[in-house]
């Protein structure tokens, strides 16, 4: 996966390529488009940060096929600094506007214990959302703790630390076109 980057000496391995994640995001976005055909007033809320880069890539290839979808954000933090979540959900950033009545897509770059989106299911579902389903890039299904339903998936991985399009360390390594995993030593330098 070198390509002379100055990640490259901290990655051990690449988990998804960045090929691999483009094709998944227009199948996912198919899927979406088929089913939400015709729904007026489409919502994609995603979960800052990690979810950016799926956010932009997916949004884009919605566009391709429609239906017109609004745009919200919503950072919610539940790991940060570290590497397992502390279950404690905290909104840094809330929704722009009202979502009563509307037809809501969360999307969300990983599932791993479960308790960010279970948390934000709920809370998305007390402020009134007609409906509230879930795009996950990835899951790792083996560290779910809260079992939280996840209508389209794109991969699932395995249960290690990953980093990368949009997923960090630290607040490093959201920019890496792909998802690795570090080198031992980089947790040591940490
Ligand atoms: O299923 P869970 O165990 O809850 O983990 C999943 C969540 O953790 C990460 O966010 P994080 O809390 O690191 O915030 P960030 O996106 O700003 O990095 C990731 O982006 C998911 O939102
Ligand atoms: N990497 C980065 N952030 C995360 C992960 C991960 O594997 N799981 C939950 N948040
Ligand atoms: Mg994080």
């Amino acid at each position: 996966m070198a390509d002379g980057s100055w990640y490259d000496a901290d990655i051990d391995h690449v988990i998804i390529s960045e090929a691999q994640i483009r094709e998944k995001t227009a199948e996912l976005a198919k899927q979406v488009s088929a089913d939400y055909a015709g729904v007026d007033g489409l919502l994609l809320v995603c979960v800052l940060k990690g979810a950016v880069m799926f956010m932009a890539d997916f949004a884009r290839a919605l566009g391709r096929h429609g239906p017109p979808a609004e745009l919200d954000f919503m950072a919610i933090s539940s790991y940060g600094q570290g590497t397992t979540s502390s279950g404690v959900v905290r909104i840094l950033k809330d929704l722009d506007r009202d979502i009563a009545g509307r037809h809501v897509v969360v999307i969300e770059d990983i599932v791993d214990s479960g308790l960010t989106l279970s948390w934000l299911l709920r809370y998305l579902e007390s402020r009134s959302a007609a409906s509230v389903e879930v795009v996950a890039l990835f899951r790792k299904p083996d560290a779910v703790k809260v079992p939280v339903p996840v209508k389209y998936v794109g991969f699932d991985i395995p249960t290690e630390f990953v980093v990368g399009y949009g997923l960090d360390f630290g607040e490093r390594y959201r920019e890496l076109p792909y998802v690795g995993v570090l080198k031992p030593e980089v947790y040591a330098r940490a």
